[in-house]
């Protein structure tokens, strides 16, 4: 946790939002408001946005970015907005973003950014806000922002919002992006998408203290999402192609970014430097903890 006081100074700290995969996902039902519930487990990885916060005392809240999104669907602006109402009334903030994730990429870069939004103002403003408090604001911005303020990888379910905290390895990881955006939307509404019934919590995932291998996550199929999005996109049916080489690639999320785990950090950058032209890439560690898990109690 950043221990933080509300000083001008502090508060220009860097504050991080990083990337989740999804290391399986299963769509188990579909709810009465068009949402899909899945069963799925998230896993941070050290790499991902960073977040600067001027405070004022002019009761605005401001971006002093434009990566393209209008100020209405801006997450960052839209969790700032929700936390103010329970913040005093001059509370004001000029955010800034330095944008490393792809937008529509799977790892849950907005919705990260709206995470870190929600821990550092409710800090940065003395909100006070509980933890399951701000998980719950966070959901009305998007599905992926809980477990980003949940802080631990987890096992979820619901719409990604039913957490319980699971003890995975770590690996290094190389994550490709075709470079262009999937539609979270569009996918879950392809004709093709059906249920599947609800699996039992793997038996390894209830033992808190096990270690969960990458292996026995992907030993229960790949993510349903999957092939509708390789049908939909050949880009990322390609990347997938191509990484099987390697080993035994998986899409994240909703696409288009796909993973490979790895034995070591070398062998990911040594495949890095020979990725499929036009694709972005990175290498990282997986990470069980949220680096700026709240913790409380
Ligand atoms: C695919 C995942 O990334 C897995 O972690 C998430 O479920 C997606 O979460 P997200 O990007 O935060 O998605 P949201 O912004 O809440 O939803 C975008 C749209 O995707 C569809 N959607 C999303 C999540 C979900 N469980 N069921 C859905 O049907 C809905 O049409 C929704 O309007
Ligand atoms: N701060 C933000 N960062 C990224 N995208 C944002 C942000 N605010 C709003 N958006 C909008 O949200 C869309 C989805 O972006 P995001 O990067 O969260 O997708 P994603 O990684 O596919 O998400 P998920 O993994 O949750 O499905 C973007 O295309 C953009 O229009």
């Amino acid at each position: 946790m950043v221990a933080i006081v509300n000083s001008p100074t502090l508060s220009r700290l860097v504050w991080p939002a990083p990337a989740k995969i999804n290391l399986m996902l299963h769509v188990v039902g579909k709810r009465s408001d068009g949402y899909h519930e899945l069963q799925t487990v998230f896993q941070f990885l050290d790499y991902g946005d960073e977040l600067t916060f001027d405070i004022t005392q002019d009761g605005e809240v401001r971006r002093n970015y434009d990566f393209g999104f209008s100020v209405e669907s801006d997450l960052c602006l839209r969790a700032a907005l929700l936390l103010k109402q329970f913040a005093a009334d001059d509370c004001g903030v000029i955010i800034d973003l330095l944008k490393r994730l792809p937008m529509g990429g799977g790892l849950g870069g907005g919705s990260s950014d709206a995470a870190t939004v929600l821990i550092a103002l409710n800090q940065l403003w003395n909100v006070g806000l509980t933890r399951d408090k701000l998980a719950e604001l966070g959901l009305q911005l998007g599905a992926d922002v809980p477990v980003f303020i949940y802080g631990r990888a987890a096992w979820a379910e619901g719409v990604g919002e039913q957490l319980s905290a699971i003890n995975l390895r770590q690996p290094w990881y190389l994550v490709l992006n075709p470079n262009i955006s999937v539609s979270t939307a569009q996918i879950f509404s392809n004709k093709h998408l059906t249920a599947t019934p609800h699996m039992k919590k793997i038996r390894a995932l209830e033992k808190d203290a096990e270690i969960v291998s990458i292996d026995a996550l992907f030993s229960q199929g790949v993510n349903q999402l999957e092939p509708i999005v390789r049908a939909e996109y050949p880009e990322v049916n390609y990347l997938l192609e191509w990484l099987s080489q390697y080993g035994s690639p998986r899409m994240s999320g909703s696409g288009g970014s796909v993973f490979l785990p790895l034995d070591s950090q070398q062998q990911g950058l040594d495949i890095l430097a020979n990725k499929p032209r036009n694709s972005l890439g990175f290498v990282a560690k997986g990470m069980n903890f949220h680096p700026l898990l709240i913790e409380e109690g």
